[in-house]
């Protein structure tokens, strides 16, 4: 299940720099997100204008919704640096220190991943954040002391995929909070359209239209989408993406008529069949999927849960009526 071709997760070091390429630098080539890209836009005028770091920004949502993206662009419009790490990467307070202390007037720090930040080092964060200070402890036992060391004033952004771990100490220290959500349809036409002439190939809107349908919110996927169908156009099609391309290539792909990979299907036929539709807890479900929890609850399961197919109650998941109609079973009497 981990490697389906639909997970919104990254992978692999192609898709890396494919991402790259694709990736909009302003705020006016970054389609949807209309709330989080407005109230980022005022901040970032505010600050150039009192000529102060911008204050720290949080963004939190589903993987591939263009939190990295949309750091990228503020420390475009704010003019500058960015220094790129993962909350996983900064492995000893020294490391953090060291970033820090690198950081010039202004710059942009940006965290992934930050609810994976080691405690020890998420404290060497706070004094950071609030008052641009680090303390240092030099020596040890009695004779210890701490040092303060004044760093310029940066911004942090921190990006996240489960804001609910983050420690509230760390939560509060954000001035801004920004919740990215899926993107609707049209949005995901714009995109695709957009990507489609960076990539040079010929699409028609209403295969556009199709392919948005079945990219699950979520810009990653819709561009993955396009790049395989693409192939399939070139090979099959004289190059030009029409509906009866896109169709046909979804159908290879296993990708159902409303975006539900095998691995959705399976997912919810479980529930439906081992666990008579519902409440069954996470953990019961991960085992019978043979899947971990985080990756059913981070990856699979928001979309499924967004587009109403399960519910999270507080017994357990459960099927919606919608999945039974999807899947053409008969919901059993209870
Ligand atoms: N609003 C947008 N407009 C156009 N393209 C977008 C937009 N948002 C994201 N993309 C595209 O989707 C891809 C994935 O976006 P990004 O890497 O920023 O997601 P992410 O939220 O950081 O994901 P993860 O949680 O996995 O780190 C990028 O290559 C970018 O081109
Ligand atoms: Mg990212």
């Amino acid at each position: 299940m981990n490697d389906r071709f639909i997970s919104p997760a990254l992978k692999s070091f192609e898709e890396l720099e494919f991402e790259r390429d694709l990736r909009p630098l302003s705020f006016n080539e970054y389609i949807g997100q209309k709330q989080v890209k407005e109230n980022l836009q005022i901040f970032v005028r505010a600050a150039l204008m009192r000529q102060e770091a911008l204050d720290h920004v949080l963004l939190y949502g589903p993987p591939g919704l263009g939190k990295t993206t949309l750091a990228y662009i503020i420390a475009r419009e704010l003019g500058v640096n960015i220094k790129i790490t993962s909350g996983p990467a900064i492995e000893r307070p020294g490391d953090l220190a060291a970033i820090l202390t690198n950081l010039g007037e202004r710059d942009l720090l940006f965290i992934d991943e930050i609810h994976r930040l080691h405690p020890s080092i998420e404290e060497i964060l706070y004094p950071a954040m609030e008052d641009f200070a680090l303390d240092i402890m030099i020596g040890k036992g009695p004779s210890a002391r701490s040092m303060r060391i004044n760093l310029s004033p940066f911004t942090l952004v921190g990006a996240t995929t489960k804001a609910g771990q983050l420690t509230s100490p760390l939560r509060d220290r954000f001035g801004v909070n920004l919740r990215l959500e899926f993107y609707d349809k049209e949005d995901l036409v714009n995109i695709l359209m957009r990507t489609a002439k960076i990539l040079n190939v010929n699409i028609e809107t209403q295969a556009a239209e199709r392919i948005a349908v079945c990219s699950r919110g979520t810009p990653r996927i819709a561009n993955r989408l396009l790049k395989r169908i693409r192939d399939y156009a070139q090979v099959k099609a004289d190059g030009v993406i029409t509906s009866a391309v896109a169709e046909e290539g979804l159908r290879l792909l296993d990708i159902d008529l409303h975006g539900l990979d095998q691995n959705d299907r399976r997912l919810l036929l479980t529930i439906i069949d081992k666990f008579n539709g519902g409440p069954a807890g996470i953990d019961s479900i991960a085992a019978a999927l043979n899947e971990e929890t985080s990756t059913i609850e981070d990856i699979y399961e928001p979309y499924l849960i967004q587009q109403g197919y399960i519910f999270r109650t507080s017994r357990g998941r459960m099927v919606s009526d919608m999945a039974y109609e999807h899947l053409g079973r008969a919901k059993p009497q209870k």
